[in-house]
Parts: structure tokens; C-alpha cells; sequence
């Protein structure tokens, strides 16, 4: 372009400057970013895999009506099954390709939810029919239990499922218009079968809620099948955003199932008709929430981190005010006001990437004892897991929203991929259990292990955690010493149930610490990182911690100080440990949060592009404008 500066020009690295700033292995900290060299490995060359094929553009959803972005929705996961088939893709590198994909579609739920769904509550035989035929995708799946009148409240769900021993078959229905499932991802325009969750009734007798795999449509025309009613519940939040998934409205009309088809690990109906409760928890049949809530946490980490990503990368760019004898502005990242609301959500990003492998470790344990029939960590499990989706989901969409303001006026627009990732993500605080209702398991776990263990809540935790163990069992203190119920105290006791989780993040990331880490810089990296996260939180609720007399306010006071020292610290380093999320441009879907940092000329280009500037003079100027300024309308009127 006519006098393009230095600073314009294509193919520059204009963060050059800021990575030659690291003081640490930027490779290095990639490995322990994405967990391992293998798990890098991966990463790395999916995401350039998906970045550099035109069939997986993503740059025009915006400009899309429901309808079209609904079938390149389609299209798109057609085109990556086939990718997957064709390049004969392991499990682990198309988990990979559909996550670089970056677009919410029915995918999400048959390999999120269906799948798991049957692996966890089906029996080996269940297990042996129903899994090849999902894996192949020659059925689709869906996760169908929240209702419109009841999510939160899955023993309220109001779907039966009769038993009918004549013909050795369940009765699906739905009694009521509340009863009709709601919400559902996949089911509204995709989804062949669903996992519905339903009232077992049993000759005459109520059993609860159990989980049933139910055919929707017909695999040869899609059509619904006799006694199906089934639709999309409408546009959601935002434009593109989660409306490239089909969440779907089902009715039951008396749909009649083989007894086989009742997910029968936990409990089992025989053809006689006699109910059977293994001698597992009946909350197993909430299996699935427990996974999905563990994969969500480690979720919250790669959301927080694309727009941590941005933010940082654009605060190095940005310059305003400042400027000394005329030589450049300030750049924003260099406020201290910038960095004391940017540098916490850097650290949080790692915090949260942390606590998800030690989740994931968590899960796995949890069901490796439960096939041996040891039950003895699923209360703990369940809380962690509702606790730690709560915590790091609400975090991580108030961290997106605040990347956005960090970004100024350019924040707002869709070509900063800021509005759309948080459309995209702030459903997590609600999905997979409404984020209050999980905090209140979480403070009735607490309320029992009080009650059972006296006031140390644990005393396995890592020493720099003491200030923050000490409030947590204050906070119970306070709640559970005086005689009112539950419900009165609801609210200050999901206070401390945050506590709770905020104290397992800390104590996870200093055990990590502990871990060897190799590569030049990279645990100093990590050790600041902890350190922030940890004293940022101090500093936002000094006020528990004052009141358990642990710190005094002269300990709050140089806590914020060297809250300000270790900002100073990152600085110098910003860039290279957003550098370290390995995110290609295509992924992050940001000009703001380009590689290059060469963001105006890309903005001012991308303006042109439009719809609506496709002409100069706008459609409805003649009809409606023109007429204005020729005060036409004026005279008409009079
Ligand atoms: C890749 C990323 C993107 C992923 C992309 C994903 C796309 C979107 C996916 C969204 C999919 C969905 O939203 S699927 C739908 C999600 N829906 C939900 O999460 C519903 C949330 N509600 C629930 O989970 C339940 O209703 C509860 C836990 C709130 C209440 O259940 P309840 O049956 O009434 O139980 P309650 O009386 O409270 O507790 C009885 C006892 O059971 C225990 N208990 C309760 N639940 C559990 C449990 N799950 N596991 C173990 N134990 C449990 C309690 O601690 C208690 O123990 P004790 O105290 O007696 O010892
Ligand atoms: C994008 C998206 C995708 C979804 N996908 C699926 C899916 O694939 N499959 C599926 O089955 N479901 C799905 N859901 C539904 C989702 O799981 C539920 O919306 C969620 O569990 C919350 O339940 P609810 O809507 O009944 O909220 P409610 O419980 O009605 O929440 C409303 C308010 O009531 C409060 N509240 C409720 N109970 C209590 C209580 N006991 N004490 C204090 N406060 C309370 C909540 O905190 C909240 O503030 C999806 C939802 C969304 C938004």
C-alpha cells in the first residue's frame, strides 16, 4: 500500500522486540503446557493441520444467516470426519481436530456425552452394541435430560419410562408440556438416538430417574419416528456463536423401546418385571455430568488462555499517550492498571490448566475404583468436579469479558474474536449444572466432612496454602456453629464453598511446582505465575483472610506490594508465556491476537470486507435517506 511504514509492513514481527524480552525456554514451556512432548506433538500439528486447510475457514461466520452457518456447521463436521477417515486419525488427534475446529455442533455431545454416557451406565453388552456403531458414526447421539420445566432438578424430570411385561418393552412419554425435553445439543436437527432420561416405573412402582437409549429418527430419511416430535428451541445468545448448534425440543408420545435399550449397569428391570438395584450408588446414573464437569474445568483453561492471548498481544501492540519528545506512546501493557487486571488472568490461565491434568488424574482414579467396586472417593470426586467446573468456568467467562475491555474500542469487534469466544463460552456457567446449584454440593460435602472430621477440613495441604485452609474452615466456622439451616446459610456457605476450590487450585499448583520441570527459566516462570495467582486472590478477599487473624492487614499490605513486584516480573516475559499456548492465528481468530502483531493494516483491510460495504451507497438510501434530506417526508407529512 502507498506509503506503508516500517511499522505496517507484512511478514514483520512486530512483537520481535517483546519475545527477544524472555528470560525462559519458550519450547519448554510449550511441552508443559500442552502436559507432555507427545501430547505437543499432537497439538502442534492438528491445529496447523486444520489452520491451513480452506475447508475449516471460519472467518466469515459472522456474515452468515442461522440457516447458512447452521449447514457449514454440517458441512464442516462432515468434512472432518472425512479428514479423520481419511488420514486414519487416532482417537486422540480427532479429539484434537474437532477441538481446533473451534465451532459448537452436535459432534460435542455424541462424542462428549452419548458416548460416555453408554460406556459409563451400559453393560458390557449394551456396551458391545451400541459403541461400534457411534464410534463409526452410523448413528448419532444426543444427551436428552434436562426438561423445560426442570435441568437443575434431575429427580423433578418428569419423562416416564413404563415397563410393559407383555412385550417385555419400556414405554417412553411425556406427561406434560414441562416434561418436554429442552436444551439437549444435536437433538433439534441432527441427532439419530439420545441417551433420555426418564422415571422408571415398574409395576406400578416409582424408581427414580434412569437412563434410556431411545431412536429419534429413521436412519434411512431422517424423518422422526412415530410417537417423536422433535425441533430446534430457537436463536441464543450472541449471533454466530453456540448457534451453530442444534439444541433441540423433544416430545414422547407413548414411544415404545425394547427392554434391552434402559442402561442397566447401576439397576436392571427383568423380563418378569422385577426391579434390581445393584449395589452401586444410585448416583452413578450422574456418571456422565462427572466426566463432562472434569473435561469443562480443563476447557475453562483453553478459553481463558485464547483470550488471554489476545489481550496480551494487543496490549504490547497498543500505544496511547506517553509519548516524550515526540518518540512513541506508551505501550498499555506497561500500565500498571493493565497489568494488574491482565497478569491475574495469565496466571489463572496456567492455575486452571494445572488443576484440569489433576482433575483428569482425579477422574480417572475415581473410575478405576468404582470397577472395583470402591465408592470410597465419589463423594470427593462429585464435589471437585462440581466445585472446580463452577469456579474455573465463572472465572474464565469474567476473564474473557475482561480481555475484551482490555482491548479498548477494538475489543468490540467481531474481528477481535473476543465477543464471539465469549458467546461461545459463557453457557459454561450454566451447562453441565447451573454454577450456584454445584457450589451448594460442593458446601454439603463441606458441611459433612466438618461434621465428620471436626474443624480441619485436611491437613494435607502443601504449607503456602495454611492462610488459605485457615479460611476456609473460618468461613465454615462462622456458618456451620450457628443453629440455621441449610437454606438460611445457602449463601454465605457457597462463599466458603469457593474458598474450598480456590484452596485446591493454589494447592495444586504449588504440588506442581514440586514436580521436576525442565527447560531454562520455565519453573521461575511458573513459580511467579503461582505466586500471583495466589496473592491476587489474597488481595480480593483480604477481608476472609483478615477476619481469621492468619494475616494482618501489614501482611495484606506487602502481599500487595509484591503483588506489584511480581507483575514487573512477568513483564518482561508476557508475550513469550502467551506464545507458550502454541495458538495458530486460524485457532485464536483474532486480528488483535495475530502472531505478527501487525494489527492495523489487518483491521483496516478486514473493514473492507463487510457486507456492507460491498457498495458505497447503502441499500434503502433511495427508499428512506434520500427522501429525509430532500425534506421531502417533511412536506409529505404537512
Ligand atoms: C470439552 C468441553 C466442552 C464440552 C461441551 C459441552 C457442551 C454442553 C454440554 C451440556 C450438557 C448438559 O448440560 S447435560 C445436563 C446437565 N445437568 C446437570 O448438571 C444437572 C445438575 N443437577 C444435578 O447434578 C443433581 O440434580 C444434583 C447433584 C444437583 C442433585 O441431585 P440429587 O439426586 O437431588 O442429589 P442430592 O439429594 O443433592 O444428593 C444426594 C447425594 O448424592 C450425592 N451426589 C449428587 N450428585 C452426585 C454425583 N454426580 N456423583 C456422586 N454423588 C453425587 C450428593 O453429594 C449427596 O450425597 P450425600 O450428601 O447424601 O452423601
Ligand atoms: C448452551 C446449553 C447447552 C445445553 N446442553 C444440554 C444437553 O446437551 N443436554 C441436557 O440435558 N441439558 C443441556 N443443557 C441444559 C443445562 O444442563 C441446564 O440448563 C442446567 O443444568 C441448568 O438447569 P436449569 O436450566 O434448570 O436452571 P435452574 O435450576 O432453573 O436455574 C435458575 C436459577 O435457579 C437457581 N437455583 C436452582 N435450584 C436452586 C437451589 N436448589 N438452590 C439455590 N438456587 C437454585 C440457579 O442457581 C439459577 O440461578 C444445556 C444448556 C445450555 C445453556
Amino acid at each position: 500500500m502507498e506509503g506503508v511504514g516500517e511499522e505496517e509492513m507484512e511478514g514483520v514481527d512486530h512483537l520481535a522486540h517483546e519475545r527477544n524480552k524472555s528470560e525462559f525456554d519458550v519450547d519448554a514451556m510449550k511441552i508443559v503446557w500442552a502436559g507432555s512432548p507427545h501430547a505437543f506433538d499432537v497439538s502442534d500439528r492438528i491445529s496447523k493441520l486444520v489452520a491451513s486447510d480452506p475447508g475449516f475457514r471460519k472467518d466469515n461466520r459472522s456474515t452468515l444467516s442461522r440457516k447458512e452457518l447452521f449447514k457449514n456447521t454440517l458441512r464442516k463436521a462432515a468434512y472432518a470426519w472425512k479428514t479423520i477417515v481419511d488420514l486414519r486419525l487416532s482417537e486422540e488427534e480427532a479429539a484434537k481436530l474437532r477441538f481446533y475446529v473451534d465451532e459448537p455442533a452436535f459432534t460435542d455431545l455424541h462424542w462428549g456425552m452419548f458416548i460416555p454416557a453408554i460406556k459409563g451406565q451400559g453393560t458390557e453388552e449394551q456396551q458391545q452394541k451400541w459403541l461400534p456403531l457411534a464410534y463409526k458414526m452410523q448413528i448419532i447421539g444426543c444427551y436428552a435430560q434436562t426438561e423445560l420445566g426442570h435441568g437443575s432438578n434431575v429427580q423433578g424430570l418428569e419423562t416416564t419410562a413404563t415397563f410393559d411385561s407383555q412385550t417385555d418393552e419400556f414405554i417412553i412419554h411425556s406427561p406434560t408440556l414441562t416434561s418436554s425435553k429442552w436444551w439437549p445439543g444435536g437433538l433439534g436437527k441432527v441427532a439419530t438416538h439420545a441417551i433420555a432420561y426418564a422415571r422408571l416405573i415398574v409395576g406400578g412402582r416409582e424408581h427414580g430417574v434412569h437412563g434410556f437409549i431411545v431412536q429419534l429418527r429413521s436412519l434411512e430419511d431422517h424423518s422422526p419416528l412415530l410417537g417423536i416430535t422433535v425441533g430446534d428451541i430457537g436463536m441464543k445468545f450472541g449471533n454466530g456463536a453456540y448457534n451453530t448448534m442444534d439444541n433441540g425440543v423433544l416430545q414422547f408420545d407413548h414411544v415404545r423401546i425394547p427392554r434391552n435399550q434402559m442402561l442397566m449397569r447401576v439397576s436392571q428391570v427383568t423380563c418378569e418385571g422385577k426391579y434390581k438395584q445393584s449395589d452401586v450408588p444410585r448416583q452413578l446414573v450422574y456418571g456422565t455430568m462427572v466426566y463432562v464437569r472434569q473435561t469443562i474445568v480443563a476447557d475453562a483453561s483453553c478459553a481463558l488462555s485464547r483470550a488471554v492471548c489476545i489481550a496480551t498481544r494487543y496490549s504490547a501492540v497498543r500505544r496511547q499517550f506517553g509519548s516524550q519528545n515526540g518518540g512513541p506512546e506508551t505501550q498499555v501493557i506497561d500500565y500498571k492498571t493493565q497489568q494488574s487486571r491482565l497478569f491475574p488472568l495469565l496466571a489463572s490461565a496456567y492455575a486452571f490448566r494445572f488443576i484440569g491434568e489433576w482433575l483428569k488424574w482425579l477422574y480417572a482414579d475415581v473410575t478405576q475404583r468404582l470397577q472395583a467396586n470402591d465408592f470410597s472417593t465419589l463423594p470427593e470426586a462429585h464435589a471437585c468436579t462440581a466445585g472446580l467446573k463452577s469456579l474455573t468456568t465463572t472465572a474464565t467467562a469474567d476473564g474473557i469479558e475482561e480481555c475484551r475491555k482490555l482491548c479498548g474500542g477494538h475489543g468490540y469487534l467481531c474481528s477481535s474474536g473476543l465477543p464471539e469466544l465469549f458467546a461461545v463460552y459463557v453457557p459454561a456457567c450454566t451447562y453441565e449444572g447451573d454454577n450456584t446449584v454445584l457450589l451448594l454440593q460442593v458446601a454439603r460435602f463441606l458441611m459433612k466432612t466438618v461434621s465428620q472430621l471436626g474443624s480441619r477440613l485436611s491437613s494435607k495441604k502443601p504449607v503456602g496454602t495454611i492462610a488459605y485452609m485457615t479460611r476456609v474452615e473460618h468461613l465454615m466456622q462462622c456458618r456451620c456453629g450457628v443453629q440455621r439451616g441449610f437454606a438460611e446459610l445457602s449463601a454465605d456457605l457457597v462463599e466458603a464453598a469457593v474458598a474450598h476450590c480456590q484452596l485446591i487450585v493454589v494447592s495444586k499448583f504449588i504440588e506442581k511446582l514440586q514436580q521436576e520441570i525442565p527447560g531454562k527459566g520455565v519453573k521461575q516462570q511458573l513459580e511467579v505465575l503461582c505466586n500471583i495467582y495466589a496473592l491476587f486472590l489474597l488481595h480480593k478477599h483480604q477481608g476472609d483472610f483478615l477476619s481469621t487473624g492468619c494475616i494482618t492487614p501489614k501482611h495484606a499490605a506487602l502481599a500487595n506490594d509484591e503483588l506489584r513486584s511480581l507483575y514487573s516480573q512477568v513483564r518482561p516475559n508476557a508475550i513469550a508465556l502467551v506464545d507458550a499456548f502454541n495458538y495458530t492465528d486460524h485457532y485464536l481468530g483474532s486480528i488483535l491476537g495475530c502472531y505478527d502483531g501487525n494489527v492495523y493494516p489487518k483491521l483496516y483491510e478486514a473493514a473492507w470486507k463487510d457486507p456492507l460495504n460491498e457498495s458505497v451507497v447503502p441499500d434503502g438510501y433511495h427508499l428512506y435517506i434520500r427522501p429525509l434530506l430532500k425534506q421531502e417526508i417533511r412536506t409529505a407529512r404537512l
